[in-house]
């Protein structure tokens, strides 16, 4: 079972964005990570994945440190999807996505039966096969966005890592993607996401993190981390919650005067 560990991670360039990580995910889990605009999630999701390097601490992928790691074993254990990423790429659906089997089957390596296969479920997993031919650079934003959740799973990883994976799906496509999400962690990958949407953590996740103040302010089950007096100190508006089956809805406790 894969997992990735954060031991005592400290990063900042110009200030301290990380002041001390202890956060670890394995295979077979759907974690999502909590925290307002400019928490510091996308920096912690970039640690993880050895894109940055922490100032202090360690990360360790499968129990070995990250920084030990070759770049290629690292492709191979993890996808990543950013956020808003840069689509200049004239390439088509089909050809980005497949771009996801080159840590698996290398650069100069053939395109093999299995490679196709892989590519195949990613289109049809993300409803792209309609768009497969389609240039990147004339897709809509919520269209990209699929393109690189596919490309990601295409990479067939044990670990993936999400930023906001959610923002610019419509709503049909965000609750598909959640349920994909849910499944890939039943499957036994471990599943990491940024998001600012508790409500759809509180359903699908199977632990929550919040990060605050440059640390993991809270770590457990969504009933637990995800609840009104806790909602309303992280967002600094009053809400209450109602509880629906296994759906938390919150809603704000006071309108704003005038
Ligand atoms: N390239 C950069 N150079 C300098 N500072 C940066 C850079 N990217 C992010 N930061 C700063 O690091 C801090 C954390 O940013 P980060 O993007 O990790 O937050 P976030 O929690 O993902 O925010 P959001 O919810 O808005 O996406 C912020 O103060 C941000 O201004």
């Amino acid at each position: 079972m894969a997992t990735i560990a954060a031991g005592g991670v400290v990063f900042g360039r110009e200030r301290p964005v990380l002041r001390g990580i202890d956060f670890a995910l394995s295979g077979g889990e759907m974690v999502g990570l909590l925290g307002v605009n400019g928490a510091g999630k996308s920096t912690l999701l970039r640690v993880l994945l050895g894109l940055l390097a922490p100032q202090a601490g360690v990360v360790r992928l499968n129990g070995v440190a990250l920084s030990g790691c070759r770049r290629s074993a690292i492709a191979r254990s993890m996808a990543y999807v950013p956020q808003g990423q840069d689509r200049r790429l004239s390439f088509t659906v089909a050809e980005m996505v497949m771009l996801g089997r080159v840590p698996q089957a290398g650069l100069r390596g053939a395109v093999s039966m299995r490679d196709r296969r892989i590519v195949d479920q990613a289109l049809e997993r993300l409803g792209l096969h309609a768009l497969a031919g389609r240039p990147c650079n004339a897709l809509s934003g919520g269209e990209w966005q699929r393109v690189l959740l596919a490309r990601a799973l295409a990479q067939d990883t044990p670990i993936l890592i999400l930023d906001e994976p959610l923002s610019g799906l419509d709503y049909g496509h965000q609750l598909r993607l959640l349920d994909l999400l849910r499944q890939l962690a039943w499957e036994g990958k471990a599943v990491l996401l940024t998001s600012h949407r508790p409500e759809e953590l509180f359903a699908r996740a199977d632990r929550v993190a919040v990060l605050r103040d440059g640390v993991i302010a809270a770590d457990g089950a969504p009933e637990v981390v995800i609840e009104a007096a806790a909602m309303s100190a992280l967002y600094d508006v009053p809400l209450r919650q109602v509880d629906e089956g296994r759906h938390r809805f919150f809603y704000r406790a006071e309108a704003p005067e005038g």
